[in-house]
């Protein structure tokens, strides 16, 4: 990944348009999408929205639900300022939710666990109201075509994810 986009995300701010959508529509065009995908964290923009819309005219797709997890801004404060990865594997984990069973230390590869400088309270709070101001418009462009469903996102992880299996029909 480029150095100006990490500067971009260290900050909390977003990455621009144009260095999102070039990478979205690459990987989109990769065989293993050829029949359908997942995106996270992605359209954050109106403007990202709009490239998405026309990149999947071009290739005949469509958008079948937009999925939005509901969480209390505390919650996700305590979820993200107790994130923890790992520096070799990458796997993810939680100080007090999915702790290592070795403080600092992964349980898969051994490696250092650190904390992703955006994770960081301070940075935490501008990334909430970059989200408000950029992205939280979405759910009003995405209601309109009546693809938007809120899922409860409070609750436990297997919980959440039947939510998630209800929408998508696969339980
Ligand atoms: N669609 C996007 N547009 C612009 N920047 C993005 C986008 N997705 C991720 N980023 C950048 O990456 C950072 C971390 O992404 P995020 O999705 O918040 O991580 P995670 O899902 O692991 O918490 C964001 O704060 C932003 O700088
Ligand atoms: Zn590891």
């Amino acid at each position: 990944m480029g150095l100006e986009a990490k500067r971009h995300m260290d900050s909390g701010a977003l990455v621009p348009d144009e260095v999102v959508v070039g990478i979205v529509e690459e990987r989109l065009a990769a065989a293993d999408c050829v029949n359908g995908f997942i995106l996270d964290g992605f359209p954050r923009t109106v403007a990202q929205a709009d490239a998405l819309s026309v990149m999947l005219r071009k290739s005949g797709k469509e958008i079948e639900h937009v999925i939005l997890f509901d969480v209390d801004t505390s919650v996700l404060l305590e979820r993200i300022v107790g994130r923890r990865m790992c520096r070799k594997c990458g796997r993810g984990y939680h100080v007090c939710f999915d702790p290592p069973l070795e403080a600092g230390k992964c349980d898969e590869c051994g490696g250092e666990l650190y904390q992703r400088e955006d994770d960081q309270e301070s940075t935490m709070r501008k990334r909430l109201e970059v989200y408000e101001a950029q992205t939280a418009p979405l759910k009003a462009y995405y209601s309109t075509g009546g693809l938007l469903r809120s899922v409860d996102a409070l609750g436990a992880i297997q919980d959440v994810y039947g939510e998630i299996q209800k929408i998508v029909g696969r339980d």
